[in-house]
C-alpha cells in the first residue's frame, strides 16, 4: 500500500451534502456558499519527513507549512482567508520555539489578510504541524486538475528544483541564500493564480511531490497526454552549477518547490505571460497537451530527442522501504 492506493481505498463512493462541487481527488475541496464557492484543504508537516528541527529554524517550519497549503488554494485559484492549526508537541520544545513557529505563519498569512481561526494542541513523540486553509473562489471558477483540453499549452512558474537543491545545501552546509531561502520559506503562487480569474478555463496543479508526478494528476484527472519537451522545463543556474549531477532528476521530482503547473487553451496563451510579467513572475511554456493514446492520461518527455513515458517519480509516503 502506498500513499495514493490508500486515498482512494478510503475515498467515499458517494457525498450527501448537496452543497459539494468537489470532494477528494484535487489540491483542494470545494463547496457552494450562495454566490461563492469555499475552498478548504489540509496539509501536514512532521519533523524528519518534511523538514528536521536539527536544520530548520521554527520560523520557517511555520513560514513552510502555511506556504504548502496556501500553495493548494493558489492551484484552486482560490483567495485565502482562514486557517486552523493542530500541533503535536514534544516535551523538549521550548514555548519560545512554538512563538517562532506561529510568528514563522503569521508573516507569511498577515501578507494575504488571514485569520487564524482555531485549532488543536496535543503532546506527542514527533513534531508536526497541520494546517486547514479556507478560500473564496468566485462561483465556478475553481481550477481543477480536470479541465486540461488536447491543443492546450503546458506551463510551469518560477523554477524548478530549487528546493530540493535547497534541502542539500542546508544538509550539505552549502553556503547558497538563494536556495536555502527557496526551500525554508517558498512563496505560493496566489496572486499569480487570481489573476487568471477571468479566463473560463485553466487547469492547475501545485507542485508540492515534481512535475513527473503533477503532471500525472492533471493527465489522467482530464483523461489527455501531456507532452514535456525536458529543455524548455525552466531552472536556476546555481543548481546546475552546485549539483551538475542531480539537477536534471530534481526538476522533474525534486518537489516542494510550490510553483503551479497548469494547462491553458493556445489562443489565450499570450494573456497569461502578460499577466505573469505584471507581476514579475517567470512562466513557461513547457509543452502541450494531446488526447489521451491510451485508456489512461500519461505524460511524455522529450529529451536529447527521444521521446519516453515519463512516470510518476515524486516522493510517495507508506512506501515499501520507506518509512
Ligand atoms: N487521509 C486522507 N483522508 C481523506 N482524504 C485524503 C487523505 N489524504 C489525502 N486525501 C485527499 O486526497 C487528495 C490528494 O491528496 P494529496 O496528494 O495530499 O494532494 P496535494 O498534493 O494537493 O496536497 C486530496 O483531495 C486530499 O484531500
Ligand atoms: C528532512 C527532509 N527530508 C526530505 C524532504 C523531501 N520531501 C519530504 S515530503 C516531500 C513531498 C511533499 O510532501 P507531501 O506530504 O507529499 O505534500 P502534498 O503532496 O500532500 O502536498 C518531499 C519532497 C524534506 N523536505 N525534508
Ligand atoms: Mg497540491
Ligand atoms: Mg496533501
Ligand atoms: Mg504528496
Amino acid at each position: 500500500m502506498d500513499e495514493f492506493s490508500f486515498i482512494d481505498s478510503i475515498k467515499p463512493d458517494s457525498y450527501r451534502q448537496s452543497s459539494l462541487i468537489k470532494g477528494i481527488d484535487d489540491d483542494a475541496a470545494v463547496f457552494r456558499q450562495n454566490t461563492q464557492d469555499i475552498v478548504t484543504a489540509v496539509d501536514t508537516m512532521v519533523d524528519g519527513i518534511h523538514f528536521s528541527r536539527e536544520t530548520m529554524e521554527p520560523y520557517s517550519i511555520g513560514y513552510r507549512a502555511l506556504a504548502a497549503n496556501l500553495s493548494d488554494l493558489a492551484a484552486m485559484g482560490a483567495e485565502p482567508a482562514f486557517f486552523m492549526v493542530s500541533i503535536v508537541i514534544p516535551s523538549d520544545w521550548a514555548e519560545q520555539e512554538l512563538q517562532e513557529v506561529y510568528r514563522g505563519m503569521a508573516s507569511l498569512g498577515d501578507g494575504y489578510r488571514m485569520d487564524m481561526i482555531g485549532g488543536d494542541t496535543v503532546s506527542g513523540k514527533e513534531f508536526a504541524i497541520s494546517i486547514t486553509v479556507f478560500g473564496y473562489v468566485e462561483r465556478n471558477k475553481a481550477r481543477y486538475r480536470t479541465a486540461a483540453l488536447p491543443g492546450d499549452i503546458l506551463f510551469v512558474t518560477g523554477t524548478l528544483g530549487d528546493s530540493r537543491a535547497g534541502l542539500e545545501c542546508i544538509n550539505k552546509k552549502i553556503d547558497n541564500e538563494y536556495l536555502i531561502q527557496r526551500h525554508c520559506q517558498p512563496s505560493p503562487r496566489i496572486t499569480f493564480a487570481e489573476q487568471l480569474s477571468s479566463f473560463n478555463r485553466v487547469a492547475l496543479n501545485d507542485v508540492s511531490d515534481g512535475i513527473a508526478s503533477e503532471g500525472s494528476e492533471i493527465a489522467e484527472a482530464s483523461c489527455v497526454d501531456l507532452h514535456i519537451a525536458y529543455d524548455s522545463i525552466p531552472y536556476h543556474s546555481s543548481i546546475a552549477e552546485l549539483f551538475p549531477n542531480q539537477y536534471q532528476e530534481w526538476i522533474l521530482s525534486g518537489g516542494e518547490d510550490f510553483e503551479l503547473l497548469g494547462t491553458i487553451s493556445e489562443r489565450e496563451w499570450p494573456e497569461v505571460q502578460q499577466k505573469a510579467e505584471e507581476l514579475n513572475l517567470s512562466v513557461t511554456k513547457i509543452g502541450y497537451v494531446s488526447e489521451a493514446r491510451e485508456s489512461k492520461g500519461l505524460v511524455y518527455l522529450t529529451m536529447d530527442g527521444r521521446t519516453e513515458r515519463l512516470e510518476k517519480s515524486g516522493y510517495t509516503h507508506l512506501q515499501e522501504g520507506r518509512d
